[in-house]
């Protein structure tokens, strides 16, 4: 332990989330019938004075003139700031309390209410430096002690000279008189926290930056609650991942960075260095090529469905987990699905086409009812067994083929053969996933084998379907009309043009790849990977994931994780069992899964363990990854 070192913690901002006066005003103020206008007045005040921009001593008298305050205000104060205390504070208490003797809280705040809180995290009450309030008669808190040096201009400064600590100083905190200690020559570093406010000029003078407490003990080897900040772990989120997920992530205190667009394979080989968590739609290819550079990757988030995107196998052998969204756009595609097999079958496109230009084109001639027609579905998964749901309840009759058996739904028939659906159905959709195998599964001998007059949907994937075939097929008349939401070659973003020979075509529906591209379906996805995605970072949990055996684990109580990544081959356990014991270590609870490719080792463990265990279950051979939670 370095007995030397000294920590001086700011308190409002750091210590908690908010300004405690912003807080008080929202109390005191709360009947009052200019409450906003007040609590602006304040709050640019605070935000003035904090970023070294006016003379904080002015600026306090000012603040607790325009708040108001009363005694009888502070414990409900002390209570909400209780539930307000920063994460990273939170959960590093442990090293706030075993390094008590040497850490000390210097704030202009007000020690009635920062001494009830921060003593709940071991903070000695002798090592607490902030300014007293005096009362009226009546308990107003109208004024303060103006003897206190933390009231005065530079206070901080004028403070640190006096306590004159017999060692290293390092000053953690978000406003410019924190940093002014160290500009004054009285800290060794100062560390801008950047949990709760980023003040721009703080940081700009700051030498280290502190996302979190984490990073501090971390940059510093002090002991920590996590094993890892969180905000060395850096997201990548490209095609326009909804905002909600860029939130999620944001809050766990991950760095995150966002593209609208995809990048290509040499874009992508570039940026991924640095990348741990990627975060793609379906349109970015994550090439083997391009995992040979992810030298931190952890894990993918398919914001989507469909992963063939991904070089699954190359994520594999490299212990990347690959995670995606398989419900959440299931419904988007259906709606759209019914929607283009009434517009076709109406002829909607043509009529309303010509009456843009002015033709009125009223007639029957070519349009028919949903009702009663056979709808056939290839590929009877979640989208294609939904669809054939929704169809039903409009009275169509539903056929469906798929390479696996699949529970009927409803009153849905199954076809032994593709050959047998497409001879007996008027509509033909696509609904099967994009696997390689499927390229080209539907060609000029499946537009034959159909009835002429047949209407085509492909929602699924737009390599499964040889489009010169489909042109011929719509150019002969055997198809009636078609829609097409995917395409072999997609731009990658909305300003690149759109090219197809399927362009210009009559009763063809074109949509640029919206299927899933609905507020709900996004927002749901939005949600759904980030949450499977953190708790793989968190607890090492896998149950979801496209490539990885799934293990769903219960929460770590009390214990580190062992987390090993191996080549499926022989005798892996009994070596990590072997290094566990030789290292003497307890072993509470023990989980594997294995896949073709992979084992997934979690092994948790008492607390008290030998260092040495971690470098050894590195070198056990074929160890692929190994990480460790606390
Ligand atoms: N247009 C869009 O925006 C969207 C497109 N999709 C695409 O739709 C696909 C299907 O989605 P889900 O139904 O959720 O997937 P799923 O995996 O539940 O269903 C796919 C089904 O297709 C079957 N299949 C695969 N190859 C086949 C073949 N050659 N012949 C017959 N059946 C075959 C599979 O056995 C499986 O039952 C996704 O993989 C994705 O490519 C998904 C969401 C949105
Ligand atoms: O979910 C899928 O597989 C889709 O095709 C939707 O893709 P997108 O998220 O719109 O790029």
């Amino acid at each position: 332990m370095s007995k030397d070192k000294y920590y001086i913690i700011d308190f409002d901002s750091t210590f908690t989330q908010v300004e405690a006066l912003d807080e008080l005003g929202l109390i005191s103020l709360q009947n009052h019938p200019d409450k906003e206008g007040i609590l602006e007045q304040v709050k640019h005040i605070t935000d003035s004075a904090m970023s070294g921009n006016s003379s904080f001593a002015e600026g306090l008298a000012k603040r607790l003139e325009l708040l108001q305050a009363h005694q009888n205000h502070l414990p409900q104060l002390i209570s909400r700031l209780k539930e307000k205390v920063s994460d990273s504070i939170r959960r590093n208490k442990d090293f706030l309390k075993e390094y008590a003797d040497q850490i000390y809280i210097v704030s202009s705040g007000f020690k009635e209410f920062i001494t009830p809180i921060v003593t709940e995290y071991g903070i000695k009450e002798e090592n607490i430096y902030a300014n007293t309030f005096t009362q009226d008669e009546q308990g107003n808190l109208t004024n303060f002690d103006k003897e206190n040096l933390l009231s005065m201009d530079k206070g901080k400064i004028k403070l640190l000279e006096q306590l004159a600590l017999p060692g290293d100083v390092y000053v953690i905190g978000d406003g410019y008189t924190d940093y002014e200690i160290k500009e004054a020559g009285l800290a060794n570093r100062f560390y801008a926290f950047t949990e709760n406010v980023v003040r721009d000029s703080v940081v700009a003078k700051a030498e280290h930056i502190a996302p979190s407490l984490d990073e501090f003990l971390y940059q510093n080897k002090l002991p920590m609650a996590i094993s890892y900040p969180k905000n060395r772990i850096s997201v990548l989120l490209l095609e326009n991942v909804h905002p909600q997920a860029v939130e999620l992530f944001r809050k766990e205190g991950y760095q995150v960075e966002t593209a609208s667009g995809a990048l290509s394979e040499k874009e992508l080989c570039e940026k991924i260095k640095d990348v741990s968590i990627l975060g793609i739609r379906s349109k970015t290819q994550v090439t083997r090529k391009v995992l040979e550079q992810a030298n931190r990757l952890m894990t993918i988030g398919a914001f989507c469905i469909g992963t063939n995107q991904i070089d699954l196998d190359a994520c594999l052998e490299a212990g990347i987990t690959v995670f995606n969204a398989p419900y959440s756009n299931t419904r988007s595609v259906v709606e759209l699905a019914l929607g283009e097999i009434i517009m076709l079958s109406r002829g909607v496109i043509g009529k309303s086409n010509k009456l843009h230009q002015g033709e009125w084109d009223k007639s029957a001639a070519g349009s028919f009812e949903v009702r009663d027609k056979k709808l056939g579905i290839v590929g009877y998964g979640n989208i294609g067994a939904q669809l054939s749901v929704l169809a039903e309840a409009m009275g169509m009759e539903v056929y469906y083929y798929d390479v696996v058996e699949k529970l009927q739904l409803g009153n849905a028939r199954k076809c032994s053969t593709l050959q047998e659906l497409l001879e007996k159905v008027d509509i033909v959709t696509l609904h099967v996933d994009g696997r390689p195998d499927n390229k080209h599964m539907f060609g000029a001998e499946e537009f034959a084998a159909m009835q002429k007059g047949t209407i085509f949907l492909n929602l699924s994937r737009g390599h499964v379907v040889d489009l010169d075939a489909l042109v011929a097929s719509m150019k002969s008349g055997k198809l009636r009309g078609a829609a097409v939401d995917v395409f072999p070659e997609e731009p990658a973003t909305n300003s690149e043009p759109f090219e197809s020979e399927l362009r210009g075509l009559p009763n063809v529906i074109l949509t640029p790849h919206i299927g899933g591209s609905t507020s709900e379906a996004q927002v749901n996805i939005a949600n759904f990977v980030p949450n499977r995605i953190m708790d793989y970072i968190n607890t090492g949990n896998t149950y979801g994931s496209v490539n990885f055996p799934n293990l769903q684990l219960p929460e770590l109580k009390n214990a580190h994780r062992l987390i090993h990544i191996h080549a499926n081959v022989p005798g892996v356990l009994a070596n990590i069992n072997q290094v566990l014991a030789k290292n003497h270590v307890n072993i509470l609870g023990q989980y594997l899964k294995t896949n073709e490719h992979v084992g997934y080792v979690i092994t948790d463990i008492d607390k008290i363990y030998d260092k040495q265990v971690v470098q050894d279950m590195r070198q056990v051979p074929h160890t692929i990854k190994f990480r460790m939670l606390y």
